[in-house]
């Protein structure tokens, strides 16, 4: 479980000072699958960084099971981090001059994972392994970063918009991916996105406004990628 209780941060100094976090608190089970929704500059990717330890907050705090991420120095973040945690963003951050099969081997590395084949065909990838980004698709370098990510088998699975730079149709081929995947392996998953069509797949929908939470509500009937507008 990740506690998460009264967290604040602001940004900038003096008059210019912005609280772009305050007082947020939630707790999210084990293998749940959040989405997170609000208005831009609501504080959604600002709560995904402090939560995941790729921020500090400058009030508040954050436990993965009574571990809390203020209490751990710089060095045990770090490795907290890689070893409970993976992120996929917008943009893809693929490695240009690497293949598909070493960007994806070099999220496996960082466990010791050398099964990391098996997400690439998770991601119906097999037969672009030796491709490098360049020759693919949005979509498909979208999924060589689940596939990277997925390597490192997080217990934690952080998105910010990961169908954001992808059409409807590529969109919801990488929607039902990352769905499908979370409900194979279980892992927790968390989730920023602007389109709210989205919520309908997730087990719990936040919605911020404003740095703070709106309302927290369980999602009753749960949707395919394929079953909710766009
Ligand atoms: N590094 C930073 N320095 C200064 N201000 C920041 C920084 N990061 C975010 N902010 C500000 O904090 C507020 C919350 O930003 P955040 O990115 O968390 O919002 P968001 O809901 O994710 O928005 P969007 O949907 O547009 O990405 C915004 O007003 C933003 O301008």
């Amino acid at each position: 479980m990740i506690e998460i209780n009264d967290l604040t941060k602001y940004y900038g100094k003096g008059e210019s000072r912005f609280k772009a976090l305050d007082g947020v608190s939630v707790r999210i089970n084990d293998g749940e699958f959040i989405v997170i929704l609000g208005a831009s500059g609501s504080g959604k990717s600002t709560f995904l960084n402090v939560i995941s330890g790729l921020e500090t907050p400058d009030g508040g705090c954050v436990a993965y099971d009574s571990q809390e991420l203020g209490n751990m120095s710089e060095k045990d973040l770090t490795k907290f981090r890689r070893e409970n945690t993976a992120y996929i963003f917008q943009q893809y951050y693929l490695l240009p001059h690497l293949n598909v099969e070493k960007n994806v081997r070099m999220g496996a590395d960082l466990d010791n994972n050398k099964d990391y084949l098996k997400y690439i065909e998770a991601v119906g990838l097999s037969d672009k392994r030796r491709k490098f980004p360049s020759e693919l698709s949005g979509g498909e370098q979208q999924r060589v970063a689940i596939a990277r990510a997925l390597a490192k088998n997080p217990k934690v699975l952080f998105l910010d918009e990961p169908t954001g730079a992808l059409d409807e149709e590529t969109g919801r081929q990488v929607l039902d991916y990352i769905i499908r995947l979370h409900e194979e392996q279980g892992f927790t998953m968390i989730m920023v996105t602007h389109n709210s069509n989205i919520a309908e797949t997730a087990d719990r929908i936040i919605k911020m406004n404003s740095g703070k939470i709106v309302s927290v509500t369980e999602n009753t009937d749960k949707k395919t990628a394929y079953e909710i507008g766009w």
